[in-house]
């Protein structure tokens, strides 16, 4: 890397879709004490907490988009976004500059870190995948991330089939990967995730 490279970490990316284990696999990350941007928390955290996106996201989509207690209503958001692509795109173009502008600033503060990552479902539709350095993509098995979810959430089979089908295709999950952490209960996560960990040391 670069002649200052102590003060840039290695942006890692660790992506993958719905139940793969994106957030298990970051919290083995953060127990080896590396720093994880949590993108969808934190769009979460933003859009509850930034006032120029409340009133945006009150523009485009109504009050109803917070309940009484002025929390973001997902509910209600998802059942008007994913029936309309143009109000996704409008609501990811309110949200998306203000979490990479949010991640650029928390990036900042992490130098002198040998590496950080950033966990996200939608990397390349979040715009971010030009800064990072490698991506890593977690994957199972289609019928197991599905039971996952099942026992994870309040959804049912059918709209987590849903959800997969409106996600990144497996294929152009394999094409974004630099590294694929296989998540199938057969092969043992932890030593994956330690040996991608060595490998981001010794590259940083
Ligand atoms: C659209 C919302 C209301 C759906 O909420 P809900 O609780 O029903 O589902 P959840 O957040 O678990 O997302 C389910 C799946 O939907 C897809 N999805 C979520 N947000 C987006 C988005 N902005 N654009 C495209 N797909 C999305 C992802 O594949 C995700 O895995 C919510 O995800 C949201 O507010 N998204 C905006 C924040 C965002 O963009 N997050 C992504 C990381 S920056
Ligand atoms: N190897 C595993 N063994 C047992 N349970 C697992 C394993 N991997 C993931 N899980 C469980 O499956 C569920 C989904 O995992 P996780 O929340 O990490 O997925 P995710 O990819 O972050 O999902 P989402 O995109 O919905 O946020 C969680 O309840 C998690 O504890």
């Amino acid at each position: 890397m670069g002649v200052d490279k102590a003060n840039h970490p290695l942006q890692i990316g660790v992506t993958g879709g719905i139940g793969s284990g994106k957030s298990l696999v970051c919290k083995i990350f953060s127990c080896l004490q590396v720093p994880i941007y949590e993108a969808d928390s934190r769009a979460h955290w933003l859009i509850n907490h930034h006032d120029a996106i409340r009133e945006r996201v009150v523009a485009l989509l109504g009050p109803e988009a917070y309940d009484a207690a002025g929390v973001y209503n997902r509910r209600y958001v998802a059942e008007q976004v994913f029936a309309q692509p143009d109000k996704l795109a409008a609501l990811n173009a309110i949200i998306h500059p203000i979490v990479r502008q949010d991640t650029a600033e928390w990036v900042q503060q992490q130098s002198g870190q040998p590496y950080i990552i950033k966990e996200a479902a939608i990397m390349k539709a979040a715009g971010d995948g030009n800064n990072l350095d490698f991506v890593v993509v977690v994957e199972a098995p289609e019928s197991l991330r599905v039971r996952r979810v099942l026992h994870r959430d309040a959804r049912s089979e059918a709209e987590i089939k849903a959800i997969i089908a409106r996600q990144t295709t497996e294929l152009e999950r394999k094409q974004m990967a630099d590294f694929v952490i296989h998540n199938d209960e057969v092969q043992a996560l932890i030593p994956q995730v330690f040996h991608l960990h060595q490998l981001f040391l010794a590259k940083s």
